[in-house]
C-alpha cells in the first residue's frame, strides 16, 4: 500500500544575514532561468558581472532588519504552517524551499525516509508565475527524476480563484482593517512584463484590459489577471467600493519594464491626492518575508509619509492563521484523494 505525504514549498531565504551567504543565495535565485530569463551567458554577465557586486550588501542589511532569533521570517513561518498542518492531517508533512535550505530535495528525502511514495507538493503561491509556480514544479521534477524516480508527485495548482482561499483572505483582511482608512492598497510582487507575454500560450494578453476581462483563455497563466481577480473577489466579499482600492506591483529589479503601477511611486503620490490613512496588504505572499516586513512595512511607510501620508497600516500575510491552515488542509486533501482515483 502506497504511503502519502505533503511537501509545502516556499521561495527560500539565505542561511544567514552575512553578505557572503546572501550572495550565495542571490546567485542561486537570480541564475534561475525562470527568474532572469536570458540565455546563460547574458544572465551570468548581468547577475555575476553586475548585480552580485552591489546587491548582496544592500540585501544583507535589509535582511538584518527582519531576522529574528528564529531566523528568516519566511522560513520559520513556513515551519509553523507545517507544524499546525501536521496536527490536523494524518500523513507526514515536510517543507522545502526553491532556493537554499531546506531544499526541495531535503524535504523529499525526509518524506521518503518515512516510507512516503506519493507526495502532494504545494507551491505556496496563490497566483501562477514563471518565477514561482513554474520554477518550483520544474525543480521538483528534476529532483524527483534524479533522486526519487519511484516517487509520484501530484502538484497543487495556483489557488487564486478558489472560494475557500478568497473567503479566508477576505476575513483576515476584515479583522485587521483599521476603522478609518481612505484607501486599501493591494501590493503584489511584480514581474517583468516580458514574463507575462512569454508564458501566455494564447499570445493574446496585451497586459491591458484583457487581464481584467471576465473570461479569456490567457488567464490561466496570466499573473496580472490573477492579481486583479484576487483583489476583485476580496473587495466584493468586503463590500468595499472600487474607488477605495488600488492594485500596485512592488520589488522590481533591473532596467526591464515591470508591471505597472509601481508600489513605491504610488506610495509617494498618495498624500498629495488626499489619502492620509492607508491600509496595505500583499497577497502574492502567504507568509511575511523580507518583501513585506522591510520593503513595505519600513521603506513603503517612509515613502508614503514622505509624500504627505499620515497613517500607514500594514496588514500581515495569512502566515499561520488557523483559517488559512484549514484552507491548506483542504487543498492538500483534494490532491491526496486524486492518488486514489488514478
Ligand atoms: C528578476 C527578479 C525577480 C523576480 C521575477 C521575482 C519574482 C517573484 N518573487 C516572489 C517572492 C519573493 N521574492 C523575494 C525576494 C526577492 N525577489 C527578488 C527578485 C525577483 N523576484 C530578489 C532579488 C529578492 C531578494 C531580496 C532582495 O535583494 O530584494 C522574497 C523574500 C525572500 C525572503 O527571504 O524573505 C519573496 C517571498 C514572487 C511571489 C515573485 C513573482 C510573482
Ligand atoms: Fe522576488
Ligand atoms: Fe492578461
Amino acid at each position: 500500500m502506497a504511503k502519502k505525504g505533503i511537501l509545502l514549498v516556499n521561495l527560500g531565504s539565505p542561511r544567514s544575514t552575512k553578505v557572503a551567504d546572501v550572495k550565495e543565495y542571490l546567485d542561486e535565485f537570480l541564475m534561475d532561468e525562470k527568474v532572469i530569463d536570458f540565455r546563460w551567458f547574458f544572465r551570468a554577465l548581468l547577475v555575476r558581472g553586475i548585480i552580485l557586486n552591489t546587491r548582496p550588501k544592500k540585501s544583507a542589511a535589509a535582511y538584518q532588519t527582519v531576522w529574528t532569533d528564529e531566523g528568516s521570517p519566511l522560513i520559520f513561518i513556513t515551519e509553523r504552517i507545517k507544524k499546525k498542518l501536521q496536527k490536523i492531517v494524518d500523513v507526514p508533512v515536510e517543507i522545502g524551499m526553491r532556493y537554499a535550505e531546506p531544499s526541495i530535495e531535503t524535504g523529499m528525502r525526509k518524506l521518503t525516509e518515512q516510507g512516503v511514495t506519493e507526495i502532494v507538493l504545494f507551491p505556496l503561491y496563490p497566483q501562477y508565475a514563471m518565477s514561482t509556480t513554474e520554477t518550483v514544479v520544474e525543480k521538483a521534477e528534476e529532483v524527483r527524476k534524479k533522486h526519487f524516480p519511484e516517487v509520484k508527485v501530484n502538484y497543487i495548482q495556483p489557488f487564486y480563484n478558489r472560494e475557500i482561499y478568497i473567503d479566508c483572505l477576505a476575513e483576515s483582511i476584515r479583522e485587521k482593517l483599521p476603522e478609518n482608512f481612505d484607501a486599501l492598497q493591494f501590493s503584489y510582487h511584480g514581474v517583468p512584463e516580458r514574463h507575462i507575454y512569454k508564458t501566455d500560450p494564447t499570445k493574446t494578453c496585451n497586459l491591458n484590459d484583457c487581464c481584467s476581462r471576465e473570461s479569456n483563455p490567457s488567464h490561466q497563466f496570466c499573473y496580472r489577471h490573477q492579481c486583479f481577480k484576487v483583489t476583485e473577489e476580496v473587495i466584493k466579499k468586503l463590500n468595499l467600493p472600487k474607488e477605495k482600492v488600488m492594485v500596485t506591483f512592488q520589488s522590481r529589479l533591473g532596467n526591464d519594464k515591470w508591471m505597472e503601477p509601481y508600489t513605491d511611486e504610488t506610495l509617494e503620490s498618495l498624500g498629495k491626492k488626499g489619502i492620509k490613512n492607508l491600509a496595505i496588504v500583499c497577497p502574492a505572499f502567504v507568509s511575511d518575508c523580507l518583501e513585506t516586513l522591510e520593503e513595505i512595512s519600513v521603506e513603503g511607510k517612509e515613502q508614503f509619509e514622505h509624500g504627505g501620508g499620515e497613517n500607514f497600516h500594514y496588514i500581515p500575510c495569512l502566515n499561520d492563521e488557523d483559517r488559512w491552515i484549514e484552507v491548506v488542509k483542504t487543498l492538500c486533501e483534494e490532491k491526496l484523494e486524486e492518488f486514489y482515483l488514478v
